[in-house]
């Protein structure tokens, strides 16, 4: 039965750890949520084992990528998940990877997906707790998380059953948001991600002006080049409009906890990628501190 509680950190014995993956979803599936800030907890979770609460020392990174639909979560993340040698896992890939199998939820994800809105916390957590276990399987430890949690209640249920060592939250003006979605190239071969939009925004009022340059497909990709279903204008101001109202809210559950570092993007992938290594404390030559 479900208890109010909340929920001591503590460390585990490997005998005693319960895979992520099926803390997630039974959490989830055992929890009823009276309001945003009393999340009753399985009795499961109660008890002085918890799982995978490791010391960061004793395991990989567990970091999550917040900001915006196209401020680059998916390339940094993606990055830095070569960078570590820890998965990088997007909830939108995952979605998108449903959207377009045969399976049951086939339909109602692209409808959903294709009018901005958000999947409902039962999909997400039933997709994330399936790439977990999947990934478990394989010896994977870590992660890099990329689009969740996305709601105060996917926050709480991820804060319920393991540690997140550092929260990325990644801005840039929302002027070149939409640009950058418009410009957004995918081959459908590869999954590469590209970008066609050239964004030159001036500075004014002591704001900064920021420059992007294309990203341009190589040769190979640009026969293959699809867009998002879900880049439209209309969409993605609908993205946007909904990332303020429901993940904004997840900032400051992280800023309040004291894991949130905020970057803010000084411009395309080749000054922004040295300085967010920076900011991370992270070096080419020094890859281990990472995981400090
Ligand atoms: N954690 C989540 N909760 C609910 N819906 C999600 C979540 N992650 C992804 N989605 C769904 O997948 C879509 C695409 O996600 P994503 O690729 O992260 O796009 P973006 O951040 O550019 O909006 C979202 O618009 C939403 O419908």
């Amino acid at each position: 039965m479900a208890v109010l509680l909340r929920i001591p950190k503590t460390s585990t014995t490997s005998s005693s750890i319960k895979s992520l993956s099926s803390c997630i979803s039974r959490s989830f599936s055992s929890t009823a949520l009276n309001s945003e800030t009393d999340l009753k907890v399985p009795s499961f979770l109660s008890h002085n084992s918890l799982p995978l609460r490791q010391e960061p020392k004793d395991r990989n990174v567990q970091w999550v990528f917040l900001g915006c639909p196209g401020v680059g979560k998916g390339t940094y993340a993606s990055r830095l998940s070569n960078f570590l040698g820890v998965p990088h896992i997007a909830t939108g890939d995952l979605v998108r990877e449903e959207l377009n199998s045969s399976g049951p939820l086939a339909s109602q994800l692209k409808e959903i997906v294709n009018r901005g809105k958000l999947v409902s916390d039962e999909i997400i957590i039933s997709l994330l707790s399936k790439r977990l276990e999947a990934g478990e399987s394989k010896g994977e430890s870590g992660f890099i998380l990329d689009g969740f949690p996305r709601t105060i209640r996917q926050a709480e249920i991820l804060e319920g059953v393991t540690d997140v060592d550092l929260v990325v939250n990644l801005k840039l003006q929302e002027e070149a948001l939409l640009a950058k979605c418009l410009g957004r190239r995918i081959c459908s071969q590869c999954g590469g991600n590209y970008n066609v939009a050239c964004i030159d925004i001036k500075g004014e009022n002591g704001k900064p002006g920021i420059y992007m340059a294309p990203l341009p497909a190589p040769a190979q990709c640009v026969p293959n080049l699809i867009q998002r279903a879900d880049d439209t204008e209309e969409v993605v101001k609908e993205r946007l409009r909904i990332y303020n109202e429901m993940s904004q809210p997840v900032e400051e559950f992280y800023r309040s906890r004291g894991k949130l570092l905020e970057f803010d993007l000084p411009g395309g992938i080749p000054e922004s990628w040295p300085k967010l290594l920076e900011a991370l404390n992270l070096d080419h030559e020094d890859k281990c501190s990472a995981a400090a």
